[in-house]
């Protein structure tokens, strides 16, 4: 099992309990869809699976490490041996080039492969857009960057939070046939938040949280 949440509890300080005994699994290679209405949770589960943040009880275990046994540092080397996230807000740096975001993760991961970069730019239609910078591009073309960054490193599991959630409809379509197609390709897990049934059908598997309960 790559993915496996256990009982995870969560409560922002102050509020009440965000995530209460959410459990799930993800299998290498696999698709995972969550769902569920505005605030019930989806974003605050996939921030903890990213070890982005903490969880107040449970476990989280990431490709047989557990996230509780990590300190600020083992959880940053986690991210970047393990994982990428894909936002709705593409998040490209602003200052550097296509080409320079395309690379970004990658070194810092210690992986960049010319070769599985060049494929990655040619698969996502980049070739000519690559000494441009960010606020020259389409929507389409920014989450096409962001997906490319994402992959450049061969992550075990890439995180996505509502991916195509800024695009139009044709945009959109096209955005999530690369980023199944690099998922399948790479043999990478996609854990994918969406408010779309029809985004959420096209993954192997769908887990709706309801007021921070899995249904
Ligand atoms: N950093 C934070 N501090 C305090 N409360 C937070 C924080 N982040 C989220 N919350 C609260 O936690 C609850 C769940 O938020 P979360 O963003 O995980 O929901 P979501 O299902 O992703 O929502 P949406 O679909 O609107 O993005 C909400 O009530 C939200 O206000």
């Amino acid at each position: 099992m790559l993915l496996t949440i256990d009982r995870v509890q969560k409560t922002y300080p102050g509020g009440r309990p965000v995530l209460r005994d959410v459990s799930l699994t993800l299998d290498e290679g696999r698709t995972l869809a969550l769902t569920g209405e505005s605030g019930s949770g989806k974003s605050t589960l996939l921030n903890l699976a990213a070890a982005l943040d903490c969880f107040d009880s449970g476990e989280i275990i990431l490709n047989r490490t557990p996230l509780s046994h990590l300190d600020d540092s083992g959880r940053a080397e986690l991210r970047r041996s393990q994982l990428s996230l894909v936002f709705q807000q593409f998040n490209l740096i602003p200052s550097l080039t296509v080409a320079q975001n395309l690379s970004f993760h990658a070194r810092l991961a210690d992986a960049e492969d010319a070769d599985w970069t060049a494929h990655l730019t040619e698969r996502l239609g980049l070739s000519d857009l690559l000494d441009r910078y960010p606020e020259n591009l389409s929507g389409g073309q920014q989450q096409r960057v962001a997906i490319g960054r994402a992959m450049a490193a061969r992550p075990k599991l890439l995180l996505a939070d509502e991916p195509t959630g800024n695009l139009d409809e044709t945009a959109s379509a096209r955005v999530l046939d690369l980023m199944l197609a690099l998922v399948a390709d790479t043999g990478a897990a996609l854990l994918l938040v969406t408010h779309s049934q029809q985004i959420a059908a096209r993954l192997d598997r769908t887990v709706q949280l309801c007021g921070g309960r899995i249904q």
